[in-house]
């Protein structure tokens, strides 16, 4: 059996300051983007047979020139992107044809430097019969939660907390129904499954999968690549 993915893409990138879509912002030379791509090309055991992007609308022939030197024999479509990241995941997940096909992956353009072990492992997972997975790492500040004034309401215990990532992985069919309905607010995938009440396996993260969101974040994505180069 073999993997399709989806890369939510067509972000404003606002909290890194607006200048361009995040996912064209270049680290080491490359747009977060093509690191993106690689990361998920990388993982050869997963056997990538489509992968889907969600690109901001207009660019989507530009993306797809330059995305395709980067795919091997997988299938590329680039779609427009929609307002909000679940939008985005929604047009793409029309394109995909399901048939072979037994783990939809999607993974934010903005976490560009996942290692192929952690995709792996959400794959497998599904492959182990799961129908949702997210890959997840320990919290290490203390959370609370607070109200609309910023008075702290109380502290959820932190041992059963954790950080979520993506890629998230999905068995195709339960990826559609969830998309089918409203997403109200929803901030990743495995929510909406949830709020159908599926269980959603996790799976060890990687501290390399860190989101880029604000400006340091570039600079700790720069400091990764040097030191991958260097190994
Ligand atoms: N309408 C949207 C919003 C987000 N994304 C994608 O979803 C991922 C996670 O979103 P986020 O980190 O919030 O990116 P932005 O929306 O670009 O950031 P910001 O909220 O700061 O504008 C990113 O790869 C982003 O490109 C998307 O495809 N379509
Ligand atoms: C999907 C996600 O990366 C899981 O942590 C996250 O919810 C995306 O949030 P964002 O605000 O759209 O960056």
């Amino acid at each position: 059996m073999s993997t399709a993915a989806i890369i939510p893409a067509a972000g404003l990138g606002l909290r890194l300051g607006g200048e361009a879509p995040k996912a064209f912002r270049e680290v080491g030379g490359d747009s977060l983007l093509v690191h993106a791509v690689r990361g998920l090309l990388a993982a050869s055991a997963i056997d990538l047979r489509c992968l889907v992007v969600a690109v901001p609308a207009g660019t989507e022939q530009d993306m797809h020139a330059r995305l395709e030197p980067f795919v091997g024999s997988a299938e590329l479509h680039c779609v427009a992107g929609g307002k909000e990241r679940t939008d985005s995941v929604r047009n793409a997940l029309e394109v995909i044809d399901a048939p072979g096909i037994d783990c939809v992956l999607v993974h934010d353009a903005a976490r560009p430097f996942v290692p192929p072990d952690m995709i792996e492992r959400v794959v497998f997972a599904i492959r182990a019969g799961a129908s949702a997975v997210v890959p997840v790492l320990p919290v290490t500040d203390t959370i609370k939660r607070v109200d609309a004034d910023g008075k702290v309401v109380d502290t959820p215990e932190r041992s059963s907390l954790v950080a979520v990532q993506t890629p998230q992985g999905f068995e195709p069919g339960l990826l559609r129904k969830a998309h089918s309905g409203p997403a109200d607010g929803a901030t990743d995938d495995a929510m909406l499954c949830e709020r159908l009440g599926v269980t959603v396996q996790t799976v060890l993260g990687s501290e390399d999968a860190f989101k880029i969101t604000r400006p340091r974040d570039l600079l700790l994505a720069e400091a990764l690549l040097n030191e991958r180069q260097a190994r």
